[in-house]
């Protein structure tokens, strides 16, 4: 028996106990999560830097802060999102109870990516733990010592026979994927996307696959050019550009071009100074294969800020590329690198039918003081999240379900949405052995009469709330009419 098989094994059995289940259990482990971040905060820092570059804030701003606030969400919230859900009645289910009961699905298994590798993977494990199920977790092994970390830590603090952690590359996770779960949690890119439904599509298991792809980013010529070309920035080199939802490429009008470059290289230099090689806040690409891929999609363009590199170290300056055609290299992938491609268009227009003609992306930016605009964009477009005047931040919104749509994924989560999507959301309908009178309707022999009460039922659908208030207030009237003839008699 393969490790993974026995990983696979020993947490099912763990599911079977149910100890998973009670709400106490949830919040016990939820509440280790949290301590082995608060713990073990330097260690974390100490691997996101030799596997990114990461400073010791960005691991904070980028990853920890995010989960220790996900947990207090759900510590909160989690016996309102696990109880019993009533749902509105008709006149055929009026005595009856009638609700939706979520439960654990059981068994998940999360693949994460090494791009953000606490945010991505625990994420994930955090809503699993809240809906009461065992999961395996697959952390990425490019981020290699992140990884190793995870996989000595979290053993530490959580159940180790319910909450495995499996590390290990493609030969791995594919043994993983050919086991029976139910429920497959996958982040990474959409060719890979592919196989895992593939091989989850072998057990009828459902899966959530947080893909990528690429994110535009139009900028209307009216707007406060300095403010969104910080904010564009920000979002595009965080991370060296490998952020899933990173604006991926600029679309605006051929006449704010130049002022476009000018404020985005001010910004690079406020954030990261004329040397951002020696910046500690600015990152490295994760390996040499990515560089040599990003690099290569250089090739065609012409660089307008930055494209100084060094493969030795993985680094590549911010770069921003301009007057960028949609045949170039760079416009044919998503980049997942520090490279901004601005392409002209004529104006708004132009730019939703540019946008409409690629995938489906994961996060749509646009940038306009123009409520209309901003609202025009949203109506002619679809991408898994869109958000005006700025980047990123919609992710840190737990109210906001957070995945993508078409090639850019399926499902979503963070916060309650997190809870639902590894729910099993179960109907539940109790009804009396009385009124036995009332199902006669739809017992054999068929008639005319009982075809016709049944119509009434189905088809009349009088608002029951309405219905209950006036008897209520009838009720009312008469009890104080009558009172009111006592009293005058
Ligand atoms: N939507 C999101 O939340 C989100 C977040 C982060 C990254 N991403 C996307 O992920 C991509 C970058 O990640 P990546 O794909 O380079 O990460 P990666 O190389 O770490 O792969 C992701 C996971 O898939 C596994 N894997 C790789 N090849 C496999 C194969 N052939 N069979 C089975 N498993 C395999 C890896 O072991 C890893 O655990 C980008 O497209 C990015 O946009 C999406
Ligand atoms: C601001 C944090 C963004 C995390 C995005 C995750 C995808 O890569």
């Amino acid at each position: 028996m393969s490790r993974e098989q026995k990983a696979v094994e020993q947490a099912r059995k763990a599911f079977l106990t149910g100890r998973s289940k009670p709400l106490e259990h949830r919040i016990r482990q939820l509440k280790n999560l949290q301590r082995l971040i608060a713990e073990r905060q330097n260690e974390i820092a100490e691997a996101l830097n030799k596997d990114l570059h990461r400073s010791e804030a960005g691991t904070q701003l980028y990853e920890t802060l995010g989960l220790e606030g996900e947990i207090n969400l759900v510590v909160k919230k989690l016996a309102e999102w696990a109880a019993p859900r009533p749902v509105e009645k008709n006149l055929m289910t009026m005595s009856d109870t009638v609700y939706i009961q979520p439960e654990p699905l059981g068994l998940v298994l999360i693949i994460g990516a090494w791009n953000y590798p606490w945010t991505i993977t625990i994420q994930p494990l955090i809503g699993a733990i809240a809906a009461g199920n065992a999961a395996v977790v697959k952390p990425s092994e490019l981020c290699v010592h992140t990884s190793k970390l995870m996989e000595d830590l979290l053993p530490l603090y959580i159940d180790k026979e319910l909450y495995p952690v499996i590390t290990g590359g493609v030969s791995e996770t594919q043994e993983l994927l050919r086991q029976r779960f139910d429920h497959v949690f996958y982040t990474g890119n959409s060719m890979v996307g592919k196989l895992v439904m593939e091989a989850a599509a072998k057990h009828l298991t459902p899966v959530t696959l947080e893909l990528g792809g690429k994110s535009p980013c139009y900028i209307d010529k009216n707007c406060d050019i300095a403010i969104a070309c910080r904010r564009i920035a920000w979002g595009k080199y965080s991370n060296c550009g490998q952020t899933c939802i990173a604006p991926d490429y600029i679309l605006c009008e051929p006449s704010i071009q130049n002022r476009v470059l000018e404020e985005i290289k001010k910004s690079i230099k406020v954030f990261y100074t004329e040397e951002p090689k020696s910046c500690p806040d600015y990152g490295r690409i994760i390996n040499q294969r990515h560089f040599k891929r990003i690099m290569a999609m250089i090739e065609d363009s012409t660089i307008a800020i930055g494209g100084e590199n060094d493969e030795s170290t993985c680094y590549i300056a911010p770069t921003v590329l301009k007057d960028v055609q949609a045949s170039s290299k760079v416009m044919q992938e998503e980049i997942f690198g520090p490279l901004l491609p601005i392409l002209t268009v004529s104006g708004l227009e132009e730019a939703i039918s540019f946008i409409n003609k690629g995938e489906k992306p994961l996060a749509l930016y646009i940038f306009s003081p123009d409520e209309k605009v901003v609202k025009k964009v949203i109506a002619e477009t679809s991408s898994g999240g869109v958000l005006a005047n700025d980047c990123l931040v919609h992710f840190s919104v737990s109210a906001l379900p957070f995945g993508g749509v078409g090639n850019s994924g399926m499902g979503s989560y963070h916060g309650k949405f997190s809870f639902d999507n590894l729910s099993h959301m179960r109907a539940c309908l109790i009804k009396k052995l009385k009124m036995e009178g009332v199902n006669d309707m739809r017992y054999p022999p068929h008639t005319a009469k009982k075809l016709g009460w049944a119509r009434f039922f189905i088809l009349k659908n009088p608002d029951l709330w309405w219905i209950g208030r006036i008897t209520l207030l009838a009720i009312v009237t008469v009890v104080a009419a009558v009172a009111l003839q006592r009293y005058l008699q």
